[in-house]
């Protein structure tokens, strides 16, 4: 699986392990180029190319590509950030390899060119740019013609995703062995353009040695686990959603709803405010509408043991009888997915909120959200979900185009498949039906949270611009179908 994500350690180590393990680093550092090289001509016609090179190992990298593009037959202009003769270890070896002229690396040395090539710095840029080099990436970044990064934009911290100083919007970055963090995260995914990962000779069974505990939400992770209705199954056997439903805000928990059994729950029953009764009821055919006028007839429902999962906050306003529905739901033993108002029904009380979710609860907070219930976390939104999810005790999914789902035990996806068609009313709230829905047909919360998250971002693909809310469990049918065709046979399933 190459769905690994490294951080900046983890890929120095995996560097380190391939050298250990008899691969030369200037071996490395020739496959590097040349695929950027590759990457280039495969995409562009030939065409005078600017190649600004670092005065590290990604500098080497720009040496290498350098030769390749210019022994293709390209018209290749090299500029050196620092002194040739500084170039030390594999970057050096490169820069020997290269006899075309090394000039000053500046802003005129972009006159004429048809492509950039950024090979400054790594995803490891321990300082933001400034000087000469962030002068370069403002440069790239203003003349509008296209560029390659190699490894990332340079300016792109890997870890983070963040920006240190400056970084030129690239059309394609080609990275070594695995994506990073930077790669996903944003600003870095929108800065990278299209990523490619090049193979550059790094043994598959370094990996066993980093302890990855980081990956891309494919359907890949978690395709085997997914819960596709069974020929001996019936509705009971696919698990029972009991999604409380508020007095104002209707749309957001029949949103839910229709969600949770179009991914599969076998019934769903909505917890109605009395007073909206009525509008539940004669709105959702498929779905059980029980009236709750207080506590107690909550806890009644909730004493039904079929009812397995609970989804509490879409729409139900922010209030202290919210706290002791979600306390009973908790308290009764249920699994479940907490959004929306509770968080806000737990403003600043974490440890109000976290005691006993053991795992079982997927928190799925938007930002503001988010920052309401846990503070001000330091750190990328990936240091932030994780941390989140241990104090929390349980899975977190912090929401964005870059939605992270983190585990209290250190795992973490980040989802890259969401389309900006999704920031839209409602969409949340299908979000949080499709994970109660997958939890009451017995997915853990931390899968659950990645398979919502994918196939949500696959829903907002297939529906496309002009997307509402309404038409994301409309579109499962066709994204289930797909995600089930990629499966070995399926017969007697
Ligand atoms: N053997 C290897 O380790 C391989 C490395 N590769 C390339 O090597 C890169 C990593 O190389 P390095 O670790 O040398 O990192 P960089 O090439 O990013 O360069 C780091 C150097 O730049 C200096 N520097 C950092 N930030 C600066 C700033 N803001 N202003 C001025 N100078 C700054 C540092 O002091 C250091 O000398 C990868 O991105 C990749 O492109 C590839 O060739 C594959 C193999
Ligand atoms: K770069």
């Amino acid at each position: 699986m190459a769905d690994e994500i490294l951080s900046i350690a983890q890929m120095y180590a995996a560097d380190r392990a391939a050298m250990a393990a008899g691969v030369a680093g200037t071996t490395l550092m020739e496959n590097a180029g040349r695929a950027v090289a590759g990457a280039i001509q495969s995409r562009w016609e030939p065409c005078p190319v600017s190649i600004l090179c670092g005065p590290g190992n990604n500098g080497g990298d720009g040496f290498v590509v350098a030769r390749h593009l210019a022994e293709a037959g390209w018209p290749v202009r090299l500029g050196l950030l620092g002194d040739a003769a500084a170039l030390g270890g594999d970057a050096g070896w490169a820069a020997s390899t290269w006899s075309g002229p090394v000039e000053r690396a500046g802003p005129e040395l972009l006159d004429g060119a048809g492509l950039v090539v950024d090979a400054l710095y790594g995803a490891g840029l321990g300082r933001p740019l400034d000087g000469a080099s962030l002068e370069l990436a403002r440069a790239m970044a203003d003349r509008g013609i296209p560029v390659v990064a190699v490894d990332v934009p340079s300016g792109l911290n890997g870890d983070t995703g963040a920006v240190m100083g400056g970084a030129a919007q690239a059309d394609l970055t080609v990275t070594f062995f695995r994506k990073k963090p930077g790669h996903l995260l944003l600003p870095g995914r929108a800065l990278c353009g299209t990523v490619l990962v090049a193979d550059i000779g790094i043994p598959e069974s370094v990996l066993e040695g980093l302890g990855t505990r980081l990956w891309e939400n494919t359907e890949r992770l978690w395709v085997a686990r997914y819960p596709w209705p069974r020929l001996d199954g019936h509705k009971y056997s696919r698990g029972h959603a009991l999604v409380l439903g508020g007095r104002v805000m209707t749309g957001a928990a029949r949103l839910a709803a229709r969600a949770a059994l179009r991914v599969g729950a076998g019934l769903v029953t909505i917890a109605a405010d009395p007073e909206a009764w009525m509008v539940y009821s004669l709105s959702m055919p498929s779905v059980i509408v029980q009236p709750v006028p207080d506590g107690q007839a909550f806890q009644d429902l909730l004493a039904d043991r079929r009812r397995n999962a609970v989804l509490i906050g879409p729409g139900a306003g922010a209030s202290a009888e919210l706290r002791g529905q979600v306390r009973a739901a908790v308290d009764a033993g249920k699994a479940g997915v907490l959004d929306a108002d509770v968080f806000g029904a737990f403003s600043e009380d974490l440890k109000g909120l976290a005691a006993g979710l053991e795992s079982r609860w997927l928190l799925t907070p938007h930002g503001g959200e988010f920052a309401r219930l846990f503070g001000d976390i330091p750190g990328s939104k990936l240091d932030q979900a994780r941390r989140a999810a241990a104090l929390a005790g349980t899975p977190v999914l912090l929401k964005g185009a870059d939605t992270v789902v983190a585990h209290p035990d250190g795992r973490a996806v980040v989802n890259s498949n969401a389309p900006p068609d999704l920031a839209t009313a409602g969409s949340g709230d299908t979000l949080a039906g499709l994970a109660v829905g997958l939890i009451a047909q017995g997915v853990d919360a931390f899968d659950a949270g990645c398979m919502a998250a994918w196939l949500h971002g696959e829903l907002g693909t297939a529906v496309g611009p002009g997307l509402i809310a309404e038409d994301l469990a409309e579109a499962l049918p066709g994204v289930l179908r797909r995600l089930k065709a990629t499966l070995p046979d399926q017969r007697g399933q």
